[in-house]
């Protein structure tokens, strides 16, 4: 049995940190295991513009900062927080110029512009409600300047089951997508179904860089869970994210996808931090907050398919697909985890005094964080 896993430092391509006192809550937990992450625009207000992006930017930089002067990490730690980068993305409304998808391309600073269908999820409500028939022209900025979309993929038909809105989406949505604007990048995040597994395996084609035009993220909980999850010995509000957990038989789909060595799969925890008391309440709160212990978490994943002896997959998966889809640099250094008992704490400090619970509160994992440079 392998007792220890070397890979060059992973990213997250899909992450929350929220902002004010919640991004001082979580930030640290992101900057000691993953050296970039594609952070989510789902603020309040959400950031639509390039301006507030890098606005946005600073804050989690001061952020990182104020965690590195707490006193709580060492040396080293500190060493580590550093370097982090978060690499910021556009949320799309209805208002989106393809004027400020010009400039957002020539900034630097942004990567990505983010889909969220109007009332599919956390935040949404400032966004698209009709994705072709809005944003034909943003589209076609975003395919000529070769800006990625990050696609939150679930209708939002009250009468499309809510198990089969992802699937649902890939017929109605991605598929006249992918017809009509060929050469968009388009990343499929927190895919959850088979069918978004098929859908994005079809598609290996690539734009005249050599880089891939379809991809997808998957979180360690729709590797690890399926729905059952949820209702276990009584409703589990801190199982509940969106896209909800599905069958087994998406898991093992997601399973064999993200063990697959094919470039198109790589990782994003969707970490999505609520205050417990707001998950534990008549309408709780969507999303899993993951980040401090989401490597270990899919380090597990990778050894139910037995994919860890050679810890090559592995890193594809956690370090080298991202960046190739992205354009940018694979990390230098080295990220370690050793085969060694790692406990998740009933509950992590927050915003309010009733904290925030993370994934697999109270549990042992099997791996631990052992080098981060
Ligand atoms: N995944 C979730 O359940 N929640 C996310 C939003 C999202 O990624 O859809 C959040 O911002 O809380
Ligand atoms: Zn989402
Ligand atoms: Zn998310």
């Amino acid at each position: 049995m392998i007792q220890t896993i070397q890979i060059a430092p992973p990213d997250d391509w899909h992450l929350h940190l929220r902002d004010g006192e919640a991004l001082e809550h979580v930030v640290a937990a992101t900057a000691l295991n993953f050296r970039r992450a594609i952070v989510m625009p789902n603020l309040k207000p959400p950031v639509t513009t390039v301006e507030q992006a890098i606005a946005y930017k600073g804050r989690i930089h001061a952020a990182v900062e104020k965690a590195c002067a707490s006193g709580t990490y060492s040396p080293e730690q500190q060493a580590v927080m550093a370097k982090f980068e978060p690499l910021m993305v556009l949320y799309l409304t209805g208002a989106t110029s393809p004027s400020e998808i010009e400039k957002a391309a020539l900034s630097g600073v942004v990567k990505a512009v983010k889909l969220y269908p109007a009332g599919a999820t956390t935040n949404s409500d400032a966004g698209v409600s009709d994705l072709l028939g809005q944003c034909g022209e943003v589209l076609k900025a975003m395919e000529v300047c070769g800006l990625p979309l990050l696609v939150h993929g679930e209708v939002t038909d009250p009468n499309v089951d809510v198990f089969d809105r992802e699937a649902a989406f890939v017929d109605s949505v991605m598929k006249p997508l992918r017809k009509q604007f060929p050469n968009l990048r388009v990343v499929f995040e927190h895919i959850t179904t088979k069918q978004a597994v098929d859908f994005v395996t079809e598609h290996s084609a690539r734009d005249s860089q050599g880089r891939l035009l379809l991809a997808a993220t998957i979180t360690p909980q729709h590797l690890l869970y399926n729905r059952n999850a949820i209702f276990k010995g009584g409703l589990q509000p801190h199982w509940y994210c969106l896209p909800v957990l599905k069958r087994e038989v998406h898991r093992q789909a997601l399973l064999k996808a993200a063990t697959s060595g094919l470039p198109q799969f790589f990782l994003g925890t969707d970490s999505a931090p609520h205050a417990k008391h707001l998950k534990e309440m008549s309408c709780g709160c969507a999303g899993c907050y993951s980040a401090p212990y989401a490597m270990p978490m899919y380090a597990e994943a990778f050894e139910q398919m037995g994919a860890l002896e050679d810890s090559r997959l592995f890193e594809q998966f956690c370090s080298l697909n991202g960046p190739a889809f992205y354009g940018l640099p694979v990390n230098e250094g080295i990220y370690e985890l050793k085969r060694e008992p790692m406990e998740i704490p009933e509950r992590l400090p927050f915003v309010t005094d009733s904290g925030i619970v993370p994934l697999r509160a109270g549990e042992t994992l099997d791996w631990t964080v052992t080098r981060l440079s």
